[in-house]
């Protein structure tokens, strides 16, 4: 029988839980054990776990027999449409056969330069020897470089700016409607759910023409547009307009925030532990003088690849995920009736003291042989067939920038906290730092 934390006691910390609901599931976790269940009142309750073996029972052994949560299947869905990201059972599965041979590998080598291209462009902006604000500027660099990799954008540089803005308004009313359910009415009332989804409707607009556009187009872009429109379902049949507006719009997505998070919180940390960002130039150094090609040093990159899995240990973009049981299910002692939430905690378990040394403490060289001997425990893309697409792509594009800015500067910054806010994704709070160019660095 798993302990509750009574409705009573949800309320009581209810404002807390809205500015930040961490301490909050900490505190519970440490009194009632590794699973335990949150009243919600009005016969509503949601079970929350940090137990690694149960996570991957659902995601993994399981999975087919949990499915995404209303907050994504529906909620979200709103914003995005149908897809991927916020599918369930054979539409979701029909959909990953589908678009996944787009981001295997192989397909990814053919990306980088264009993907190389927007980094060194963005991180242009940085100023030297100043202290600025990096979310803002991984925000725009992360949507840059998924809009690039869809479209290879050429000339449509308003178009890829409107649909940017749409996408992170989308975002934050929807951010509004889930952390304040009670203005959920008000927020319908006073015009901000209807402008969020005028919007989108504009951003399909935008989408369907680039599409019909590209469609008519003789030339091969080699992008991940042209991977989309050349793929085909079992049947033969490919994808319409509808359904590629849907994916692109969850690309946009689910490889913005997450990524520029990862971005943010990588730098503050090395420039938190300068002798872990002296390690990393050294690497690059070296790497430099190998004069390799783009892919085979992002491959050889192996301690900058160490250090961002570090980061999002210990601040995954994607801190949690949640699950609803579809039929009865069971986990050791533990009976899972059907219909049952059950949140996932991969902050507390990538914190958890059972798992990790010193779970506090930055230490990239717990990944120093392979993240995989971590796999139990460690989920910042997630696991099993659910698993993030973009995993790969993500982490190609934050070795690039993140070898970009320490073969360049030094990184420097004037605290040892780091500020969060955990929202639909968990993003710091605050990112002021300094970059002082490196003498003598040929770049
Ligand atoms: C640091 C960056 C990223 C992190 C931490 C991250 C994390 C995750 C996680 C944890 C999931 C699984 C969610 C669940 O099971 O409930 C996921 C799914 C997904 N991610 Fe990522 N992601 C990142 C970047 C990207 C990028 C760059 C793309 C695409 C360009 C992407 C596309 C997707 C899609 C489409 C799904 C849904 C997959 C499915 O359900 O089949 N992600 N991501």
């Amino acid at each position: 029988m798993l302990q509750t934390v009574s409705f009573f006691e949800v309320l009581k910390n209810a404002g807390n839980i809205l500015r930040n609901p961490l301490p909050f599931h900490k505190r519970n976790f440490e009194k009632h054990g590794d699973t335990f269940r949150v009243n919600l009142g009005f016969g509503n309750s949601v079970v929350f776990t940090r137990d690694a073996g149960l996570a991957k029972h659902m995601l993994q052994q399981q999975h087919r027999n949990y499915h995404k949560s209303p907050l994504q299947s529906k909620e979200l869905a709103r914003y995005i449409g149908e897809g991927l990201l916020t599918a369930n059972g054979d539409k979701w599965l029909k959909q990953r056969r589908l678009i996944q041979p787009a981001f295997h590998k192989k397909k990814l080598e053919m990306l980088i330069s264009t993907m190389q291209l927007v980094i060194e462009q963005e991180l242009q902006k940085i100023p030297n020897d100043q202290s600025i604000a990096i979310y803002p500027l991984m925000s725009d660099l992360a949507f840059k470089v998924v809009a690039a990799s869809l479209f290879s954008y050429k000339g449509i540089d308003n178009e890829i700016q409107r649909l940017q803005e749409i996408t992170e308004k989308a975002q934050k009313t929807l951010i509004k409607e889930i952390r304040q359910p009670y203005k959920k009415i008000w927020y319908y009332l006073n015009g901000t759910v209807r402008r969020a989804l005028k919007d989108t409707k504009e951003a399909r607009a935008i989408l369907h023409q680039l599409i019909e556009e590209r469609r008519k187009s003789e030339e091969h872009y080699d992008d991940l547009l042209d991977m989309l429109l050349q793929a085909r379902y079992d049947d033969g049949t490919d994808m319409d307009n509808d359904q590629l507006i849907d994916e692109i719009l969850i690309l946009f997505t689910a490889g913005h925030e997450t990524t520029s998070n990862a971005l943010t919180f990588t730098p503050m940390l090395l420039a938190q532990h300068q002798d872990i960002q002296e390690k990393l130039f050294e690497e690059q150094s070296a790497l430099k003088k190998e004069s390799l090609g783009a892919m085979e040093h992002i491959k050889k990159s192996e301690f900058t690849a160490s250090c961002i899995e570090e980061a999002m240990r210990l601040y995954p973009p994607a801190y949690f995920s949640d699950r609803v049981a579809i039929a009865d299910d069971r986990y050791n002692e533990l009976h899972i009736k059907k219909g049952t939430t059950i949140l996932i905690s991969f902050f507390e378990i990538h914190r958890h003291l059972n798992h990790w040394d010193n779970p506090e403490e930055f230490n990239p060289d717990r990944f120093s042989d392979t993240a995989k001997k971590h796999a139990d425990y460690y989920f910042p893309f997630g696991a099993g067939p659910r698993m993030c697409i973009g995993s790969n792509f993500a982490m190609y594009e934050m070795i690039m920038v993140i070898n970009s800015l320490v073969s360049k500067y030094q990184i420097k910054t004037n605290t040892n906290t780091i500020a969060i806010q955990p929202l639909i994704t968990l993003k710091p709070k605050g990112s002021q730092l300094s970059f002082h160019p490196r003498v003598n660095v040929s770049i």
